[in-house]
């Protein structure tokens, strides 16, 4: 018979460390049942990889989240890539491909690392008697992406303080309906309404990521209706992650200083080793897909119709396919982890993600020689993303 858990994944104590929960999960069996929500659940590294690559069984087109948008309405409307199957789902992914591909990349950075260092050395202007305390997830994490992506993206200057919050609310809305979505309920109207002006056209500067999708239906690779939904995505998609990524990255060195060392040392590693820390943290928690058909995955067969939901952070510390899961490491080869999806919907700005973590890291190493805890960071709770309310560090100047 099926395993069954009780636990509530989306609720406070879970969400604040999830870790006991994914245990328990992986060892229940390869598939289990969530009973307090109805739905299957899936945390060992096989089933998980296994199930994102079997798209045509496991939809994305009824939502990626809890709600089935076969049979209740989306709180906004539905992204044309991760709420998209094939066909649908190919010509916004080909765009987005091409447009945040690592060639295309490649001209962004020059500026981003001068960016990074630019924020780096203000930073450490800070520091008295060649240490500095400060709290990275306003001052680092937070604050890096927010310099270099809206621009990137090629949005306006103002109101660029509603792209967090409305990233926030997004990811909760994956979840179920629970207090951190009821908070948000307010705001939708406000941060959807905002977020939808500035994919207009005449809103977007001439030669960014935005400009660059326009111009994409001017082609005919896309349509034109389409065009400021794909712009939405990148600004649903591209800052909340980032910003945790790095944090993410952050608290792993802070945590491992002989890693720290090794990146000063050897800072080709510091590209793999943000893959690494992907790994670990998953800042991206879970998804859902639903079943097209009675589908059987790990000896069990999911009904038709049935959400199931993925837990990518369980999957990237099982033991059965990683060796020390829970320990950071910059020599381990990190490839096969799914902390960027797996297979279709594999993350398409992932590029982007490893370039800023890339840049700001880079920085990072020629100027700082060790990075603690400077305090117990304190969590961000949200019902998809793993997230810091607060990363107080202390730098050493090199
Ligand atoms: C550390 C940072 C990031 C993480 C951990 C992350 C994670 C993910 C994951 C797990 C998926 C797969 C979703 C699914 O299979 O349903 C995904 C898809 C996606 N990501 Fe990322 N992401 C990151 C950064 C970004 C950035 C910077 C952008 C935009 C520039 C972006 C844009 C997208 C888009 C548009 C999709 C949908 C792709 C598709 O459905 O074909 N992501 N991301
Ligand atoms: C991990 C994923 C759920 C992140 C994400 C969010 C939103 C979009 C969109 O297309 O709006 C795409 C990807």
């Amino acid at each position: 018979t099926l395993p069954i858990i009780d636990a509530d994944p989306f609720g406070p104590r879970v969400l604040a460390d999830p870790l006991p929960f994914q245990h328990e999960l992986r060892e229940a069996g390869p598939v289990v049942v969530l009973a307090k929500y109805g739905v299957y659940a899936m945390g060992r590294h096989a089933e998980v990889q296994a199930a994102l690559t079997d798209w045509q069984s496991f939809e994305s087109g009824a939502g990626v989240g809890l709600a089935n948008f076969r049979t209740e309405a989306p709180w906004r409307p539905p992204s044309l890539l991760l709420e998209a199957d094939p066909p649908h789902h190919d010509a916004p992914r080909a765009v987005l491909t091409t447009i945040l591909g690592p060639r295309q990349l490649a001209r962004l950075r020059e500026a981003w690392e001068a960016d990074a260092a630019e924020l780096v050395d203000t930073l450490l202007a800070r520091a008295s008697g060649g240490a500095l305390e400060f709290d990275a997830v306003p001052d680092l994490a937070g604050a890096y992406p927010l310099r270099v992506f809206p621009d990137a993206v090629g949005i306006g200057p103002d109101g660029r303080e509603n792209l967090l919050p409305y990233g926030d609310m997004a990811f909760n809305a994956f979840g179920p309906r629970n207090a951190l979505v009821e908070r948000d309920a307010e705001r939708v109207g406000a941060l959807s309404g905002w977020v939808a002006s500035q994919c207009a056209r005449e809103a977007l500067s001439e030669s960014g990521f935005g400009a660059q999708i326009w111009e994409a239906a001017d082609r005919g690779d896309i349509t034109h209706e389409q065009a400021p939904l794909i712009v939405r995505s990148l600004l649903t998609a591209g800052v909340d992650t980032t910003v945790n990524g790095i944090a993410a990255f952050l608290h792993a060195v802070a945590t491992h200083p002989r890693a720290w060392e090794r990146l000063r040392r050897q800072p080709a590693l510091i590209r793999g080793s943000f893959d690494e820390a992907v790994r670990l943290e998953s800042p991206v928690q879970s998804f859902f897909r639903t079943a097209t058909r009675d589908v059987e995955i790990g000896g069990t067969v999911i009904p038709a119709g049935s959400k199931a939901v993925l837990f990518l952070g369980a999957a990237n510390r099982d033991p059965r396919r990683w060796e020390d899961p829970d320990v950071f490491d910059v020599d381990r080869d990190p490839s096969g982890h799914v902390g960027y999806g797996f297979g279709l919907h594999q993350c398409v700005g992932q590029h982007v993600a490893r370039a800023e973590a890339t840049a700001v890291m880079g920085a990072l190493a020629r100027r700082v020689e060790a990075i603690e805890l400077a305090a117990t960071p304190r969590r961000h709770l949200n019902n998809t993303l793993r997230s810091w309310a607060s990363l107080p560090l202390r730098f050493t100047v090199a």
